[in-house]
Parts: C-alpha cells; structure tokens; sequence
C-alpha cells in the first residue's frame, strides 16, 4: 500500500490549562480518501484537524505528512473573508501573501483565480462583495480561495454546518465533483450523520473528549446522488454510525 498523505501515530493534544482535548489517536489518511470525523461537540475534531494541518503540534505521539501534504488547504467553519474586499480578492489572497521565488505572474494568477471561481460556481460573482452574497455564496468563496493554490490535501472543519440543508447537499455534490475531479485527500470534520454517510469513503467515529477514535466505517457506495440519500444502503450506514456514536457515548 502506498505511504499515507496524512498519518497520527499516537498524536494527543492536551492545551497548557490542563484540558485534555485529543486522547491518543492512530489514523491514516491515504490518498484520494474522503475521510469524515464524526463526533460531539467538543470531542477534539478541530483539535486533530489543527494538527494534521500543522496549525498546532501534539503533546504526545507525532503526525506524519507524505509529500503530498505539502500542497495542502484548510477551509474554516466560518467564510472568514476580508468584508472589503472582492470575490475575486478574497480567492487571490493565498497568492498575495506568497512572496519571494516561484510567485506566479499577474495573468497567471487572474486565471487560476477565474477557474477557481468557475469551479465553486461564482463565475459571475467576481467583483461582488461578501455582503452582497448569501452564506451559502460565502462559503463558496472560501472553498475556492482553498482550491486557487491547486491543493492534494483539503482539510475541511464543519464548512456547511451554518446552512440550511438544501444549499448545504448543493455544496456537499459540488464537493464531491471538485473532489473527484482534482483527486484530492479530503478530511473533513461534522456533527452530521447523514452528511458523513453522503460524503465520505470512511468515516472516523469519535468519543466525548478527549476524543479517541472508537469507529472507522468504510462508506461502500460508488454512485453519491439524491437517489443515495434516500436508500435503504444509506439508512443501513445511517443507523450503524448512530450506533457507533451512541456507543462512543456510554463507552
Ligand atoms: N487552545 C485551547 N486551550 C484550551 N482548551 C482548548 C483549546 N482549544 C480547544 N480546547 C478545548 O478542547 C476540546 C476540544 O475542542 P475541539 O475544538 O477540537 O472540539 P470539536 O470536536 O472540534 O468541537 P465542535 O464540534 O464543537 O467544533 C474542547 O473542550 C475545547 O474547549
């Protein structure tokens, strides 16, 4: 098997006023995964997001990156976008703050920024403002910003959780397509069972804090569509990663 894009070899996180957040965890993330964290709040799924991203280092255990994880984005819960600014300023941010050899020209930039824009579906949403969008629009902006640099890796903190579920399995699909198309490695942190369930490839389920992993749930199903989310193949990974969670709970 190929060496994993991202890897946790016992990694813990307990924070210097003594909260334990992450217990020990072991976990591989190879290429072209979609994998989900599946927890509580507060279980720690931001904590190892943080840490797979190199945000933050672990207090035990280590994380190891394969090459691929040098190309590597992080979407916030939140847009997080500059309220003065454009769309199209707003997605070419990575490349403005990149200086020095191997910046892009100008026109290079321009495009990569258009096909990105293109790709969330803002194509004509270049020169609005943030304001002038609506959440789900925002958080478009924001995945296109993480996709203008051309990742391998995308690691994704609850991106949706903030939007009503029509937009919310609008943006799932388109995620799955980019996903698909640019064969990216993509964690991603939910609350949601059936978000979990329509996304993933394998789902990592996760106690209270300090989160442990105590499921990890291959998703088997090749076709992601609106008939999928109404079959009895996804009530079945429904209902056993209730379980699962409910389990993590009492355990
Ligand atoms: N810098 C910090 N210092 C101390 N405690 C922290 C710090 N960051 C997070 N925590 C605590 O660690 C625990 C895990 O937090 P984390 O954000 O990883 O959880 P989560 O599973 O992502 O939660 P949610 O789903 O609500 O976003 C929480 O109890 C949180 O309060």
């Amino acid at each position: 098997m190929a060496a994993p894009v991202l890897q946790a070899q016992g990694a813990a996180r307990r924070f210097p006023n003594g909260t334990q957040a992450l217990a020990p965890v072991t976990l591989d993330v190879g290429a072209g995964e979609f994998v989900s964290l599946l927890g509580p709040s507060g279980c720690g799924k931001t904590t190892l997001l943080r840490l797979f991203a190199g945000l933050d280092h672990p207090s035990a255990g280590r994380i190891g990156r394969g090459p691929e994880a040098g190309r590597l984005s992080y979407v916030f819960q939140d847009p997080t976008l500059m309220p003065w600014a454009t769309v199209a300023r707003n997605v070419r941010l990575p490349f403005d703050l990149r200086r020095g050899p191997g910046r892009l020209g100008a026109a290079e930039r321009q495009r990569r920024v258009d096909a990105a824009l293109k790709r969330v579906g803002l194509g004509e949403f270049a020169d609005a403002l943030p304001h002038e969008l609506s959440g789900g629009m925002r958080m478009r902006v924001s995945i296109a910003r993480a996709l203008v640099t051309d990742p391998a890796v995308l690691l994704m903190d609850e991106p949706f959780g903030a939007l009503d579920d029509i937009t919310r399995q609008r943006l799932d699909d388109d995620l799955l397509a980019v996903a698909r198309a640019q064969r990216l490695t993509v964690v991603f942190v939910t609350h949601s069972i059936f978000e979990a369930v329509y996304l993933s490839s394998r789902v990592i389920v996760m106690s209270p804090r300090p989160g442990r992993v105590t499921a990890d749930i291959p998703i088997d199903a090749p076709v992601r569509d609106a008939a999928f989310r109404v079959s009895p193949e996804f009530a079945r990974f429904a209902a056993r990663l209730q379980a699962e969670l409910a389990e993590a709970h009492e355990a």
